[in-house]
């Protein structure tokens, strides 16, 4: 069963340690596997390894043990031109955009395609008219169509994150990995994003690891829930199961000394402006 499980996963993490050269131990022998189609949030206080965890998968941290294979590849091995192409398979979205403000929204989207193009045809931004085409269909799906020619920078944050959306999903990409999507956005804004990331992904197969802080987001829309502790895995499963008791032991305190969730449908819908 572990074997039919580990052949279908996209991304595994197998006893996964990163120490810092401060002596941190930001993960601690973390091993998990991810399957197409999933949509898992990871949750965890503060310095509990969530960043490493997403960034060790296309090595901008390099892991001190372990392995961690995706897409068939150990990436722990990956350097130059494989690591690119690796790179290239993975689409991120970032807490603070990552956008070039002073360019348009379609060119935006469009960097996405970078890593598919030659060095010469990527320089001179000479995309092919069917990336041009994805492009606009993309910011259609993102309901952005009205701004492609717009600086990005004068973009909302929720309108901003779209972009991001767009451009990781014109890679192609075999994973999403999203640090902090909704940490910078009103929660109207916030349900935005989550709705479309949910259903960008889910309709295309696309597995996606969401960083966390909100764990009443994290509840509604995961269909898995992975909760850090100190660099450690302490939860892995079903929403259903994120009991109080589950989640004193992920952020490490009485439930009585968090911030009070939104705990049922209702409080949700004001909250979130449902
Ligand atoms: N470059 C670094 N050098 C040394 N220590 C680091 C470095 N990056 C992170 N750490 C440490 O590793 C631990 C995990 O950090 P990480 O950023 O992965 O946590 P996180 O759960 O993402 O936190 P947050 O929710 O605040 O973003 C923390 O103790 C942090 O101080």
């Amino acid at each position: 069963m572990l074997l039919e499980n580990q052949m279908e996963s996209i991304l595994t993490f197998d006893h996964v340690t990163k120490r810092y050269g401060n002596g941190v131990c930001a993960l601690k022998d973390v091993s998990l596997s991810v399957r197409p189609g999933e949509f898992i949030s990871i949750i965890g206080p503060s310095g509990s390894g969530k960043s490493t965890l997403l960034r060790s998968i296309n090595k901008l941290i390099s892991t001190t043990e372990g392995n961690i294979f995706f897409d068939g590849e150990n990436v722990s091995a990956l350097r130059g031109g494989k690591l690119r192409k690796n790179r290239s398979k993975i689409g991120m979205i970032f807490q603070n955009y990552n956008l070039v403000y002073n360019l348009s929204v379609l060119q935006n989207v469009l960097h996405g395609r970078l890593g598919h193009m030659s060095g010469i045809r990527g320089i001179l931004g000479l995309y092919p008219e069917a990336d041009k085409e994805k492009a606009w269909t993309l910011l259609e799906e993102m309901g952005l169509e009205k701004f492609g020619y717009n600086k990005a920078g004068n973009l909302s944050g929720g309108q901003k994150q779209r972009v991001g959306i767009a451009r990781a999903i014109i890679q192609d990409p075999k994973i999403l990995l999203c640090d902090e999507p909704i940490a910078s956005l009103d929660p109207s804004s916030a349900k935005v994003i989550m709705d479309l990331l949910k259903s960008t992904a889910q309709k295309r197969g696309i597995p996606c690891l969401v960083n966390l802080h909100q764990v009443d987001v994290a509840m509604r829309y995961s269909t898995r829930i992975i909760g850090l502790h100190a660099g450690e895995i302490v939860f892995d499963g079903e929403p259903e199961s994120l009991s109080d008791s589950v989640l004193e032991r992920i952020y490490g305190t009485s439930i009585s000394n968090l911030v009070a969730g939104v705990s049922d449908e209702k409080d949700w819908q004001q909250a979130y402006a449902v």
